[in-house]
């Protein structure tokens, strides 16, 4: 079922100071930022050829990652993503052997224009996890 890593996904509280970090320090490539109101968080990319970093930062007052920081006030992984070929035979695999999809259950488009999902971090060894269809 699983295909490629996509991205691993950082929770920081200044997107900006992180995005220097991987930019300046690290010599890395950073995308511009990317507001996404409908996921509640502002994004950037750092492309590392075979997988991506995505840096996440809160946007509005409901963002999911919001109580994360609050556990993790510098930050820190968030999410991982996986790349699937069908997410919709994926979700309904998961949801017969009783993982919980997150949300209403149907894709969103995410940060890449590709429906994802996220699944429970306590069904996968307390990692939150994202699927992304390519
Ligand atoms: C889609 C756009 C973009 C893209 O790549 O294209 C993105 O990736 S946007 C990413 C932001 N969106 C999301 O994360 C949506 C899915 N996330 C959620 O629905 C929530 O964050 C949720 C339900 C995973 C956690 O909610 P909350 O932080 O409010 O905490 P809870 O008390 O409900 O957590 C229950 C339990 O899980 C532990 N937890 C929470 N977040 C994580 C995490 N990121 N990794 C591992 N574990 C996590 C939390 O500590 C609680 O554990 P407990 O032992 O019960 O204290
Ligand atoms: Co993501």
């Amino acid at each position: 079922m699983l295909g490629r890593l996509n991205h691993v996904a950082i929770a920081v509280p200044d997107l900006g100071a992180a995005a220097a970090v991987y930019r300046d320090t690290l010599a890395a490539g950073v995308s511009p930022p990317q507001p996404l109101p409908a996921h509640g968080v502002t994004v950037v990319f750092v492309d590392l050829g075979n997988a991506k970093v995505e840096l996440l930062e809160p946007l509005g007052e409901d963002s999911p990652i919001a109580a994360f920081l609050a556990r993790n006030p510098a930050g820190g992984m968030h999410h991982i993503c996986y790349e699937v070929d069908d997410i919709l035979a994926a979700r309904d695999r998961l949801l017969a052997q009783g993982a919980r999809v997150l949300g209403d259950g149907e894709p969103k488009i995410g940060a890449h224009g590709k429906p994802v999902l996220f699944l429970h971090p306590k069904d996968f060894c307390g990692t939150l996890i994202e699927l992304e269809q390519v």
